[in-house]
């Protein structure tokens, strides 16, 4: 399958790869990154982990029912992705882990009890090490965006302060019904936060996205690991531009519009899918002014060059959040 996305080495952080990430972002909006430093051996645990998980008793899972500020469990035809021209919820169940510390990787908040001993801290590592990640890739957009201190996205996401930012097990279970609606996995959107960081398996396709530059829908393949240059790392990670990190660069960034579909050869397999998605925000109090990028500043009247008043990082992520889950505000 053809790739239409750039895979960015991510392992040295120098103003080549600011380039090559900042190309990526503010075109397609989403890539690959590889370098990452996760382990092949630790992302398959992780996988078996979410499968355990989802395969428990339906009863076990709706005790952690999603609440309103989006942490919990989602059940089939929960969560609609697309409410403006889709009348059903979407055929997938998801966990969220919000309310999270980055210095110990745990939530406030109470998770599965499945999630307990060798399993808890199995997933405390991994969240912590996606927040690392993410804090890479803003240093990375900052050197890309040739700002003066790298550091001024990372100042604004302190680990122990509170931020919409969610850790995710998503399992799409495997339908061969041929109905076009049902065909859809997840429904056309886009995501809210700072970047997406997304892993899937082989064989597990069907993530697309609408094209900034083909303006059509095109798959998002899987891309194996390159074992030569990195060996016994997990395959690259796919990256995507969140809806504030585009309204804060004003618009550069791209936040790219994407959907899950069942690709004929999934269908006729019947297979499911996995996917397991970190939404990285910054802290809930940070104010979205513009961004001191002479590259930027430069985009008058776009995103946060626009606002006189300034409106929060959490206030932004309230407001899209009641259009998916249709919360009364
Ligand atoms: O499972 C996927 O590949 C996509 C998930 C996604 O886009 C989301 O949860 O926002
Ligand atoms: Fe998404």
């Amino acid at each position: 399958m053809s790739n239409p996305l750039q895979v960015v080495d991510i392992s040295t952080l120098d103003a080549e790869t600011g380039k090559n990430l900042l190309n990526a972002a503010s075109s397609q909006g989403f890539l690959f990154v590889e370098g990452h430093g996760f382990l092949d051996r630790e992302i398959s645990e992780l996988f078996t982990l979410s499968n355990g998980f989802f395969s428990l008793d339906q009863n076990y899972k709706d005790q952690y029912a999603i609440d309103s500020s989006n942490h919990g469990y989602v059940r089939s035809g929960g969560e609609n992705l697309s409410p403006g021209d889709q009348k059903t919820g979407d055929p997938k169940e998801a966990l969220n882990i919000s309310f999270l510390d980055f210095v110990t990787g745990e939530s406030a908040k109470p998770i599965p009890d499945y999630f307990s001993g060798e399993r808890k801290v199995a997933l405390q590592s991994i969240i912590k090490r996606l927040y690392e990640l993410s804090l890479r890739i803003m240093k990375l957009v900052a050197i890309g965006l040739e700002m003066k201190d790298i550091d001024w996205f990372d100042s604004r996401y302190d680990p122990e302060k509170p931020s919409g930012t969610t850790f995710r097990l998503l399992h799409y279970p495997g339908q061969k019904s041929l109905s076009p609606e049902a065909a859809i996995r997840a429904g056309a959107h886009t995501d809210y936060g700072l970047v997406t960081l997304l892993f899937q398996q082989e064989n597990q396709e069907g993530l697309e996205i609408h094209s900034q530059i083909s303006k059509k829908w095109e798959a998002v393949p899987f891309v194996p690991s390159n074992s030569t240059k990195f060996p016994g790392e997990a395959p690259p990670i796919i990256v995507n531009i969140g809806d504030q990190l585009s309204y804060w660069t004003a618009g550069l960034l791209k936040s790219t519009i994407h959907r899950v579909k069942f690709p004929a050869k999934v269908q006729e397999s019947g297979q499911d899918r996995y996917s397991i998605v970190f939404f990285s925000h910054p802290n809930d109090d940070t104010i979205l002014e513009p961004v001191p990028s002479e590259l930027t500043r430069a985009i008058k009247g776009r995103g946060a060059n626009s606002e006189s008043n300034p409106i929060t990082s959490k206030k932004h992520l309230e407001k899209r959040l009641a259009a998916t889950y249709g919360w009364k505000k």
